[in-house]
């Protein structure tokens, strides 16, 4: 049977994340009741759903910052199934979250560097007496860091304390950590929140870069402009079911959908980014 500890890296032809039956109870309340959906490499996918229906728990359960109480989750047909957020990391999966969790007092630089390390050959031995591998690895890191604030198109000062930076900037800084660790797989929770009209087609445009490399996206987003704009396929969930999974065009005319956001159709449009089609 598959497992945690099977080889990384393993090769299947089956979907890069499978998630099956996923449960999370709190107490009595039902956080996730039911999801089941599964990912390809390259693509972008979207999670949505009214406040409250269960899509950061979801999440949080793929990552292995909450274990499920019911379900399976796979990578790479690999049962990662309550696993520890690092183990699942080392399967290629990399996360950001809905508040920022960038280290404020180090440098942007760091804050990517940080990202890398669990990848890299180094032992305490080597950064202790600054030997060749330990600063081959350095410029290496710097290097690689640099490549991904560039990707994300990062303007602001790198040397500085990542704090420093305007909130739009912190959030493309969170996102070249999470392609600095190399992830098959990138969980972005509301990656448009707080960001200007602007920022939100640049992010468009980052996503769709990303998706290109071949690592597959899974977002969740309020922004039903982007949403729409940017996913192959949508999955809703309300109180922690799901209720609909398929192409955006299936998605919006979907009746179970449209009463889920009855009566929070303004708030929703309030949101709402217009992006231009391809
Ligand atoms: N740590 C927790 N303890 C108890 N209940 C929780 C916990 N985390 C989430 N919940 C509950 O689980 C349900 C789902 O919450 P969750 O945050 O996953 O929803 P969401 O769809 O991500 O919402 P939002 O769009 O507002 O971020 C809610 O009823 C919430 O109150």
């Amino acid at each position: 049977m598959a497992g945690v500890a099977d080889a990384p890296g393993t090769l299947s032809a089956g979907p890069l994340l499978d998630v099956q039956d996923l449960h999370l109870d709190f107490g009595g309340i039902k956080a996730v009741d039911g999801l089941s959906f599964s990912a390809h490499d390259g693509d972008i996918l979207s999670v949505i759903g009214p406040n409250g229906a269960g899509k950061t728990s979801a999440f949080n359960c793929i990552t292995g910052f909450y274990k499920p109480t019911g379900g399976k989750v796979l990578v790479e047909g690999n049962d990662i199934t309550g696993a520890r957020p690092s183990a699942i990391a080392a399967r290629g999966v990399s996360r950001t979250f809905q508040n920022l969790r960038l280290f404020g007092e180090l440098t942007v630089l760091d804050n990517v560097r940080a990202g890398m390390h669990m990848r890299m050959k180094q032992n305490a031995f080597d950064a202790l007496l600054h030997t060749p591998r330990f600063r081959r690895s350095e410029r290496q890191a710097t290097e690689e860091a640099n490549h991904w604030l560039d990707f994300v198109g990062l303007r602001g000062d790198r040397g500085g304390p990542a704090r420093n930076l305007p909130y739009g900037e912190q959030r493309r800084v969170e996102i070249a950590r999470a392609l600095a660790l190399g992830p098959r797989l990138l969980l972005l929770d509301e990656p448009a929140a707080g960001l200007n009209h602007g920022e939100k087609l640049e992010l468009l445009d980052l996503l769709r870069r990303i998706s290109a490399l071949g690592t597959a996206l899974v977002l969740i987003e309020h922004d039903m402009g982007l949403v729409m704009q940017v996913s192959r396929r949508i999955v809703v969930l309300n109180f922690g079911k799901q209720i609909a999974d398929g192409t955006p065009e299936e998605v919006r005319r979907n009746p179970a959908v449209l009463e889920a956001y009855l009566g929070k159709d303004e708030e929703s449009h309030a949101d709402e980014t217009e992006v231009p089609h391809d």
